[in-house]
């Protein structure tokens, strides 16, 4: 089951939709679900009086097992309808932290999914606290479940305080890594874009490495990094990223900082788009929000639609049309991945200066050792020196310049 409240019918069914993606992603079969339009949830039982009679009944008729509210709702909410439906309550925060929990592989992914999983309930021990005194019978001030929860909060904020410490550490080992990749002016690219787009898909297929994919929502939590040597024998760096959804819980965002942020460190950005989903508009205006959030709006972008296989052929011209400078693939079919990757060149190489240099010859070997950084547009040997035409960023191009000064 799942319920929803809000006030426009069409955002109520999409937002729904998703929920439904959400929750076979965690294996629940959704039997029946209902919204309410009204202009705020109800304070204590988050649908109104009625709806939540109807919602009863409707629970009893399916047999269902559990709700699933498409929002994030106060410990109050729960508590009534939890107590009024007999059946279990899941909130889409819980939803959300319950597939991530799931998908972390490493410690810091796991770390992560903790620090939300606490900084999302702390708030939340106070609806429990009363529970407890009234377990108690607590009268007065203090009542005999007051000190539990005080143990239990700080508890709580301890465990916080330790995880912070530990992602920190993590997070400096990966600032080193990330400083030792722009002192070798590596292009980095990375990968972004909402859940289930074909991220990893692109990835893999475009450096032909083993990248998990799965029709599942936030398959990846953990960014992968691949090399890939484009067509000029350039290498640069591709990245895997966490996909973005639509209200994704400020828990999340906060204990996912570090992850998130890494996308600000690129050279470029593809903005990979599912252009078979019927809500992509909606779907790229929450991933341009997640990227205004974390500082990454400036990057250059290159947007991609992918899926195109699933597309019937007006869907794809009327895309063209709205998106012009858009590029058009199947990164499963591999179709448009050249034209991606001359893009990807040429957009890299925007940065890059064109110097032709007099090397002396004994010293030509300084720049094939840099071949990875650089385009070699024309070589002209003379006698004991060659004038070499390339192409490369401006940092290259000074560290070389010192190197063959004779
Ligand atoms: N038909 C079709 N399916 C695709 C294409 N690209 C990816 N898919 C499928 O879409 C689903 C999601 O792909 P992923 O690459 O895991 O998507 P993602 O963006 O990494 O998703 P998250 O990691 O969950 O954010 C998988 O079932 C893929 O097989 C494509 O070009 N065409
Ligand atoms: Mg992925």
């Amino acid at each position: 089951m799942i319920v929803a409240v809000g006030k426009d019918e069409e955002k109520i069914k999409e937002s729904l939709e998703e929920m439904k993606g959400l929750c076979k992603t965690l294996g629940v079969e959704v039997v029946e679900w209902l919204w309410q339009k009204r202009a705020k949830p109800d304070p204590a039982t988050y649908l109104g009086k009625g709806k939540l009679q109807k919602l009863k009944e409707v629970v009893e008729f399916c047999e269902a097992d559990l709700v699933v509210v498409d929002d994030e709702i106060t410990p109050v909410q729960y508590k009534n309808m939890q107590s009024e439906l007999n059946v279990d309550v899941l909130d889409r925060t819980q939803v959300i932290l319950e597939i991530f929990a799931r998908h972390a592989t490493s410690e810091e992914g796991k770390l992560q999914v903790e620090m939300a999983s606490l900084l999302y309930e702390l708030p939340r021990l106070v609806g429990k606290g009363e529970e407890l005194s009234r377990l108690g019978g607590g009268i007065g001030t203090r009542g005999p479940g007051e000190p539990l929860l005080e143990v239990l909060r700080r508890h709580i904020k301890n465990r916080i305080a330790q995880l912070r410490k530990r992602l920190k550490e993590i997070e400096q080992e990966r600032n080193t890594q990330r400083k030792q990749r722009l002192e070798k002016k590596i292009p980095h690219v990375s990968i972004v874009g909402y859940t289930n787009a074909g991220k990893s898909t692109l990835l893999k297929v475009l450096t032909d490495s083993d990248v998990y994919v799965a029709d599942k929502l936030f398959a990846t939590l953990e960014p992968v990094t691949r090399r890939l040597k484009l067509k000029s024998g350039r290498v640069i760096l591709v990245s895997d990223t966490v996909g973005f959804i639509r209200k994704l819980p400020h828990t999340i965002v906060s204990a996912f900082k570090a992850t998130l942020e890494e996308i600000k460190y690129s050279d470029v950005l593809i903005h990979l788009v599912d252009a078979s989903d019927p809500y992509l508009e909606e779907k790229m205006k929450a991933s341009e929000k997640v990227l205004e959030e974390i500082g990454a709006d400036k990057i250059p972008r290159i947007l991609v639609f992918n899926k195109i296989d699933l597309c019937p052929r007006e869907r794809i011209e009327t895309l063209k049309w709205k998106y012009p400078e858009a590029l058009f693939i199947s990164a499963e079919k591999r179709i448009g991945l050249d034209q991606l990757l001359d893009r990807l060149e040429e957009v890299i190489s925007q940065r890059d200066v064109q110097e032709t240099l007099k090397v002396p010859l004994e010293k030509i070997g300084q720049i094939y050792a840099l071949k990875d950084r650089l385009e070699i547009l024309n070589e002209d040997y003379r006698e004991g020196y060659a004038l070499i035409t390339l192409k490369t960023d401006r940092e290259t191009l000074e560290m070389l310049k010192r190197k063959v000064a004779s």
